[in-house]
């Protein structure tokens, strides 16, 4: 089968992550989770957790619901890029997104999680999406939901369709003939690292000409912003009167004034905008705004967040809508 879900931004100004509505267990516990395509474990805000480490999220309780099992001696514990974390046991339950099921999925249950998630009330747990070799559950790795309800789906892949602003949406086991327009561009994908990593082909600042470089990237619904290596921030933004780097923030900042050129891509010989409006991010101050391309320094690939995924390019003045099919060849 195939299923569809929701995804609202959060908040509605800023986009800072999408929330998607999940169904949990017997009675259905429904939580609002922040899918993860950077990611691969599935765990929620729960009754186990200290109520002080919890801030307003729904809570699932295992106690509650017919359908869950210990998985006995598990445990998992994560760190994120931006230093947040958590960590806990481990439950088999019934997981359902848009009417398609895993009957026996790992869930992870939160028994401890770090200060930026208890002051998001947004968001009730995260659902990853990338491989499971990166799963922190032990001693046993476990499955990602899309990988165990893969066999249930018309075919092997999810499409991600995040948009600014507005409710978009996570679509299993099918592409969705009317949310693009053309021909679909593809790249390898390298699960080496666990992500969904391929080789962007290069890039250009608004009008400027196409530099033509392969950039390791991966895509990362559960990261905000476009990461991508040193020289080419520096190129973008050369093109932006007033930037420069803020060493408060660890950022590049510039004027709430100035112009923002598209940014361009290529993937394949497949050619996609960001537009420059989506790069001035938010206001650090009343004349000064943060960036939304900032630097991957460090990291082993570039990350194409969330600034990126809702980008809809114009074409004839018509928005067609840039989004990822992530799936086996
Ligand atoms: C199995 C681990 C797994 C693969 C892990 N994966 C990731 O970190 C990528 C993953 O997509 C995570 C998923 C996030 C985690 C926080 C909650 C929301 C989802 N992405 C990141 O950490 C990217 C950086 N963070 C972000 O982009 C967060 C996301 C967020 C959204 C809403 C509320 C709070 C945070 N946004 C911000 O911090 N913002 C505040 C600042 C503003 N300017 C932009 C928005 C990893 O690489 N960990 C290794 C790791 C460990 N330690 C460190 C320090 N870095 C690491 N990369």
């Amino acid at each position: 089968g195939t299923g569809t879900v929701t995804a609202s931004p959060y908040p509605a100004e800023y986009d800072r992550e999408y929330l998607s509505p999940v169904s949990l267990g017997t009675p259905a516990q429904i939580l609002d989770l922040d899918f993860d395509t950077g990611s691969s474990d599935l765990w929620v805000f729960s009754s186990a957790l200290p109520k002080s480490q919890t801030g307003g999220q729904t809570l699932y309780s295992p106690g509650n619901s017919s359908t869950s099992s210990v998985l006995e001696n598990h445990t998992w514990s994560i760190r994120y890029g931006d230093g947040s974390g958590s960590s806990g046991t481990v439950v088999n339950e019934l997981v359902t997104i848009g009417g398609i099921s895993a009957r026996r999925q790992a869930l992870e249950i939160a028994t401890q999680v770090s200060g930026s998630f208890t002051q998001d009330a947004a968001s009730d747990g995260l659902l990853g999406l990338a491989f499971n070799s990166i799963n922190t559950v032990r001693p046993t790795p476990q499955k990602t939901w899309f990988d165990n309800v893969q066999s249930s789906l018309a075919a092997p892949l999810f499409t991600v369709n995040l948009k600014k602003a507005a409710v978009g949406l996570y679509t299993f086991g099918a592409i969705d003939s009317k949310a693009h327009t053309g021909s679909i561009a593809y790249a390898p994908v390298n699960t080496k690292n666990g992500f969904w990593q391929f080789p962007l082909t290069g890039y250009a600042v608004g009008t400027g000409k196409f530099s033509n470089s392969s950039i390791d990237v991966i895509a990362d619904t559960g990261t905000t912003l476009l990461m991508l290596p040193t020289n080419v921030v520096d190129a973008y933004y050369k093109g932006v009167k007033g930037a420069y780097y803020d060493t408060e923030y660890g950022a590049m900042v510039f004027p709430c004034t100035a112009k923002m050129p598209d940014f361009i891509f290529g993937l394949g010989s497949y050619r996609g905008s960001v537009p420059g409006s989506f790069i001035s991010y938010g206001q650090i101050n009343t004349s000064t705004c943060y960036g939304g391309l900032q630097s991957s320094e460090g990291l082993p690939f570039g990350i194409l967040g969330d600034i990126l995924l809702k980008a809809q390019e114009g074409n004839d003045g018509t928005w067609s809508t840039f989004e990822i099919g992530l799936g086996k060849p």
